[in-house]
């Protein structure tokens, strides 16, 4: 492709995005997929290319809002894409308008004009919110998390994300990470926190790779799994995974258990519980019994009810704003607000109250998402303590846990009540991601 074709390819994705993005549609990467899907021609330069400009507009999207209103001008796909292009490659503009059909139009006299303008803006004014693209939703929940550290954090939340794997230890039969990964093992080094887990040194394309179509190894952010181990899903164990989802920590916990036990992986996503169906075929994972069930209604309570008092672990890795991930799906912030938000922590209370009817005496109950926010996390495990009987649950101290069943020094938490770990990019160089652990005490 031509640099002026590719360019008025970025901006007919970044429209389809932005487009989905304000109907809560379907999110960045897949759009990504199926645009380039529909144009087999665009070989893997004109990829990189055009993705290049798609994140990088994303990433930078609400201080491109915040300069076009300082230049009077309309927040639209094709004047951020001008403004992107001013800042970072101011040569390409000359392909608009050039004697290509597939080139976008020329640029008319009001762009030239805010062009002209953009040459006085003061970058360094913007407003963190706008240099760090956050979204106003957020806001007071990142300045409660990070106080004076918010910028930091912020940045580091708007950055790209590494590729974390984790070796399979049901198929991997004790063979060193050499043997698992062959040549390639070289292109990964040691994860700091996780026993199983390795971050690739660069890009890398692991789907055909036989170690991952043999199930050896797992695509699995190391906050991600941290958080498995610490469930300490032991041998033998009566597991429920309320929200098992395409299974990350489902496949992980029954790892850790050497298939011996059981785990209810639970649902309301058909198309997830499906990927999961194929994953634990893949990772050769036989204690898991998949269970769709519905968002709500009388279905739960038959699905629960026998199980009552009875589990050893309950999970709830809690549907989520997701901020901890936003460094792999900068679109995902601007696909919440305040009222989202607020019916997101009423389900996640919810379901910590569903769960914890499930958990037996002496049994766990964990809470976990991949938010940073104090309003997904550690608000709602208070409200849950609060609406329990006195001296039911005993919040664990995530370091004992860590002590038992990760090697080395337990990560430094950030969370603002000191038993819960909260990991964050900035601070861990992992996926922002929180955890409780509730032991049932009578
Ligand atoms: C954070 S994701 C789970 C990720 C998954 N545990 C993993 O490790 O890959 C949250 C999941 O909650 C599911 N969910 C949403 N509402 C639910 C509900 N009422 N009951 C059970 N699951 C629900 C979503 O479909 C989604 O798969």
């Amino acid at each position: 492709m031509q640099p002026a074709a590719r360019l008025s390819a970025a901006i007919e994705l970044l429209f389809d995005i932005e487009e989905k993005m304000a109907a809560k549609a379907a999110p960045a990467d897949v759009l990504v997929t199926k645009f380039f899907r529909a144009r087999r021609y665009a070989g893997s330069k004109d990829k990189r290319a055009i993705s290049g400009y798609v994140y990088g507009i994303l990433r930078a999207r609400a201080l491109y809002h915040w300069a076009l209103k300082e230049l009077g001008a309309k927040p639209t796909v094709r004047n951020m894409m001008i403004v992107h292009l001013a800042r970072h490659e101011s040569d390409s503009l000359k392909h608009f308008g050039e004697e290509n059909p597939f080139a976008p139009t020329r640029l008319h006299e009001e762009e030239e004009d805010f062009l002209r303008k953009l040459k006085r803006i003061d970058w360094h004014a913007a407003p963190v919110e706008a240099a760090y693209n956050l979204p106003d939703w957020a806001v007071p929940g990142l300045k409660r998390r990070f106080s004076k550290g918010l910028a930091t954090a912020a940045a580091s939340l708007n950055e790209t994300a590494p590729l974390d794997i984790r070796v399979n230890s049901l198929k991997a039969n004790g063979k060193s990470f050499d043997e698992v990964l062959k040549n390639d093992a070289e292109l990964f080094e040691k994860n700091e926190f996780s026993c199983l887990g390795y971050r690739a040194k660069g890009p890398i394309n692991l789907g055909a790779h036989p170690a991952f179509s043999d199930g050896l190894i797992e695509v699995q952010d190391e906050a991600a799994q941290v958080a498995s181990s610490l469930v300490d899903a032991f041998p033998g164990a009566q597991i429920v995974d309320l929200c098992a989802g395409a299974g990350g920590k489902t496949l992980a916990m029954a790892a850790s258990m050497e298939n011996r036990g059981q785990i209810h992986a639970f649902d309301i996503s058909p198309k997830r519980l499906s990927s999961l169906k194929k994953r634990m075929q893949r990772a050769g994972a036989r204690t898991i019994q998949v269970h769709q069930i519905a968002a709500e209604g009388a279905g739960r309570e038959i699905a629960f009810g026998p199980m009552e008092g009875k589990m050893d672990r309950v999970v709830v890795d809690a549907p989520c704003t997701g901020t901890g991930t936003w460094r792999r799906s900068p679109d995902q912030r601007w696909r919440f607000d305040e009222a989202s938000l607020k019916a997101q922590t009423a389900l996640q209370g919810r379901l910590l109250a569903e769960g914890a009817k499930i958990v037996k005496q002496g049994g766990r109950l964990v809470y976990m998402t991949c938010s940073v926010l104090p309003e997904e996390n550690e608000d709602v495990v208070t409200a849950f303590l609060a609406s329990q009987p006195k001296g039911a649950w005993q919040l664990m101290d995530y370091k004992a846990i860590w002590a038992e069943t990760l090697p080395g020094k337990p990560a430094e938490t950030l969370a603002l009540t000191p038993e819960c770990l909260q990991l964050a990019p900035h601070a861990h160089d992992t996926d922002g991601f929180f955890l409780a652990v509730l032991e049932r005490v009578a």
